[in-house]
């Protein structure tokens, strides 16, 4: 027999796969997290700046700046100029850092012995090219709180942040909170409502804490604002693992 087959990828068939079968129905709405949204007011300050890595001796920071701002103009890049004389030039910079490297097994010995976690964080930390980097403010009632703009390598849908970064920013803000309240743990769920659009290119304000504390089990909750606008709320559930040491480190 010749002709498509119905059920390829394309052919608009729908193509039921493993236990999905079994279910009957869609599944239902799961419960949403309830999120104390005047607990979690937009507003600044008083408070202070927490978790920022100044130390800069290695000129990592000042390399990390450069290749940041490469990164934020080649998404959609658009230039007039020849790109090829200026990609040779980086890929010798690239070779060159690449020959006078540490191996990544002592690059990860060397972000954990020392405590330097926050300075790699992939939201804050101004040696990881993919951090913005955000910059946290320890609120009074021990909320996080942070007001960025993101460019356009953090697009998802057009002009709207991606809704993984979105869940990344949250972890990231939810869990350190959660360091500074005394109750450092690892994420065991985190629930996210996106109630509309995190925009581009306009400040956002990020921020969350800490809200029920329970042995070794911390539940947060956190708000993204662009203005007046609610952007997304999220709960996670923290868990420190039985025989972790709190450190300074993460
Ligand atoms: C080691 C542990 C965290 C805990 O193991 P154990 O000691 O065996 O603990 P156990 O599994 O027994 O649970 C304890 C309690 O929790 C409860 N519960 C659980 N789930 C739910 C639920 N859905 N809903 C409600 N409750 C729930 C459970 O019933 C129990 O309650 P009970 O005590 O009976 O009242 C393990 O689960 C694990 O590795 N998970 C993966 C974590 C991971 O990889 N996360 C992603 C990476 S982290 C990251 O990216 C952030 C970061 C960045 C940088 C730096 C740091 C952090």
């Amino acid at each position: 027999m010749t002709g498509p087959d119905p059920a390829a990828p394309g052919s608009g068939a729908l193509v039921t796969v493993g236990s999905a079968s079994t279910l009957r129905s869609a599944p239902p709405r799961r419960p949403r997290p309830e999120v104390d949204l005047a607990a979690l007011d937009r507003s600044g300050g008083p408070g202070v700046a927490v978790d920022r890595a100044d130390d800069d001796e290695a000129g990592l920071f000042a390399l990390v700046d450069q290749v940041r701002r490469i990164r934020s103009l080649t998404s959609g890049g658009q230039f007039a100029t020849e790109l090829g004389p200026l990609t040779e030039r980086l890929r010798e910079v690239a070779d060159e850092l690449e020959a006078a490297s540490a191996t990544p097994q002592q690059r990860l010995e060397t972000m954990w012995s020392n405590q330097n976690y926050m300075a790699n964080c992939p939201v804050v930390g101004r040696a990881n090219v993919l951090a913005p980097p955000m910059e946290y403010e320890l609120l009074e009632d021990g909320r996080l709180r942070s007001e960025l703009t993101l460019g356009i390598e953090y697009q998802g849908p057009p002009g709207r942040v991606h809704g993984g970064f979105v869940a990344l920013i949250f972890d990231a803000i939810l869990g350190r909170a959660n360091h500074h309240a005394g109750t450092t743990g690892m994420t065991m769920y985190l629930d996210i409502d996106y109630r509309g659009g995190t925009p581009l290119l306009e400040p956002i304000v990020v921020t969350g804490g800490p809200v029920w504390v329970e042995g070794r089990k911390v539940w947060s909750q956190g708000a993204i604002y662009a203005g007046d606008q609610l952007c997304a709320t999220a709960e996670g559930l923290f868990v420190r693992p039985e025989g972790w040491v709190r450190d300074g480190g993460h």
